[in-house]
């Protein structure tokens, strides 16, 4: 019977601040600049092996990656107006160099479109040389002025994933934008985050942007959390940043572009939807800990020995299988409270193995998604336990996706939405005619932030109406409280 969920969902806030203490992933609040943390050796592995797989699937997908300079002048940063008009009010800016005030003030990158493009300018001059797929993970700021959180909201966004294409047409840049898509559903499905996909609202996309697309997953609260976002920005900073190509008919044109980025809200959701009232639950393939080896104690000098050796014998088939294992030797801890200790870290596999296993040569395999105990022998532990690890993974994709499906809800009308939102918070989807005014009244009339449509029409709206205008529905809108 899987782990209970009470105050997982019920006091999500508190459960999360507990979950990155007690799994020493995240000292947050501490520090003494509001907004900003500190990643903990254990949460640090989890961050490493997250960035690996994201690089991994961006350098398969003929991404180069880069490292741009954190200052960006406020000459830069003021070329793109609406640009600067999003971040203004966001920007942390350096004035000083020692005593001497800067004749240009430099901004700390809240997003680095800007220094890109402007050094694109000098390298990018013909179609030939294009499509071209840079990023960086590096840190950002932003001055957020909404409640800042660990991980979820920063002021210092410590692991931002910044991808920026080049194109010789805006189709180009289109199918970029779908490619990004696709990587980031494959990033999301290897850790097992659940997600929709939604075009942002004309009045809600990246400033600078032509059309924004994110992903958005329901959090423990049942509160919105957008955890990527592709935007297609046309020729919005190639014109100001004169990034001029020469096409094949040696025509000048401006390049077209795209960004797309990821934070530190990626780990944010998988520890946050994977876990249950015991802590994480970490997918095995970012666990800095596979699989975890519990003595339990024997009675005697003989005993003793004997299950020592029969725990080497375990640790040997764990080596030969190349899985990170640790074994809790710890004298002072009973087992008790090391099945705590380890299930909160999400450790997805407990062993334990005792005087009795010792004697059967079986051991006790412990799920931590599920909480069910198998006993296997230990002749077949190498054939069996990479099939158990894969069952962990699964579990958690599918229990995380089951969650954010009984949190989408389809309604006809503004009020039946009103009482979703109110009551049990998730994702609530109306018919839309597609006009802008219908979908800022629906965000007064539900009092909730409309998140956009789905990338595709969506059946389902066939027949129904708008429930503002009741022209005839082009799509759905879907309405949250978000993060
Ligand atoms: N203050 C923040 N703390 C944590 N994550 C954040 C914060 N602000 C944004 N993010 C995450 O970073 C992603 C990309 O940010 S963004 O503003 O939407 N897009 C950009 O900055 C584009 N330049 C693409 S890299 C967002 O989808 C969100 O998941
Ligand atoms: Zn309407």
């Amino acid at each position: 019977m899987p782990a209970k969920r009470e105050r997982w969902s019920r006091e999500f806030s508190r459960w999360f601040d507990w979950v990155l203490e007690e799994a020493g992933i995240y000292d947050y609040g501490r520090y003494p600049v509001k907004g900003m943390g500190v990643w903990l050796p254990y949460g640090f592995q989890i961050r490493r092996r997250v960035i690996e797989l994201v690089r991994r699937v961006l350098d398969g997908a003929g991404h180069e990656e880069v490292l741009f300079p954190l200052l960006i002048p406020e000459t830069l940063l003021r070329r793109e107006s609406e640009h600067i008009r999003g971040f203004e009010g966001e920007v942390y800016w350096v004035a000083h160099g020692g005593s001497e005030p800067l004749d240009v003030r430099l901004a700390l990158r809240p997003t680095s479109e800007t220094s890109i493009s402007y050094m694109e300018s000098f390298w990018i001059k013909s179609y030939k040389q294009l499509p071209r797929r840079f990023y960086q993970i590096v840190s950002i700021f932003r001055y957020e002025t909404k409640a800042t959180r660990p991980l979820i909201r920063l002021r210092e966004v410590t692991t931002f994933k910044e991808a920026h294409t080049v194109h010789a047409s805006f189709e180009d840049a289109d199918r970029q934008v779908a490619e990004a898509i696709e990587l980031y559903k494959r990033i999301f499905d290897e850790l097992g985050i659940p997600y929709a996909v939604s075009r942002r609202p004309e009045w809600d996309k990246f400033a600078g942007a032509v059309y924004t697309v994110a992903f958005d997953t329901v959090m423990p609260d049942g509160r919105v959390l957008q955890i990527g976002t592709v935007h297609h920005l046309g020729q919005n900073f190639t014109i100001p940043f004169e990034v001029r190509i020469q096409l094949p008919d040696e025509s000048l044109d401006y390049a077209w572009q795209t960004s797309y980025g990821l934070s530190d809200r990626v780990i944010a959701s998988l520890i946050a939807l994977h876990g249950d009232d015991r802590g994480a639950a970490l997918p095995p393939a970012v666990a800095p800990i596979q699989v975890v080896v519990v003595p339990i104690p024997a009675r005697g000098e003989e005993q003793a020995r004997r299950l020592e050796e029969y725990i080497g014998e375990v640790e040997e088939r764990l080596r030969r299988l190349g899985l990170r294992y640790h074994v809790d030797r710890r004298e002072e801890v009973r087992p008790g409270r090391k099945f705590y200790e380890w299930e909160a870290r999400g450790v997805p596999v407990r062993i334990e193995a005792g005087p009795k296993e010792a004697e059967t040569r079986t051991l006790v395999v412990a799920r931590r998604d599920t909480l069910e105990k198998t006993v296997v022998k230990l002749e077949e532990l190498e054939e069996k336990l990479p099939g158990i690890l894969e069952d962990v993974a699964r579990g958690l994709r599918e229990r995380a996706w089951s969650w954010l499906r009984s949190k989408v809800k389809r309604v006809e009308g503004v009020e039946e939405a009103g009482r979703a939102i109110e009551e049990e918070r998730g994702i609530v989807e109306l018919p839309w005619c597609g006009n802008e005014e219908c979908g800022k009244r629906l965000e007064e009339e539900v009092d909730a932030a409309v998140l956009g449509s789905p990338l595709e029409r969506p059946e389902w709206v066939r027949g129904k109406r708008c429930p503002v205008c009741g022209r005839p529905a082009v799509t759905s809108i879907r309405l949250a409280k978000t993060y």
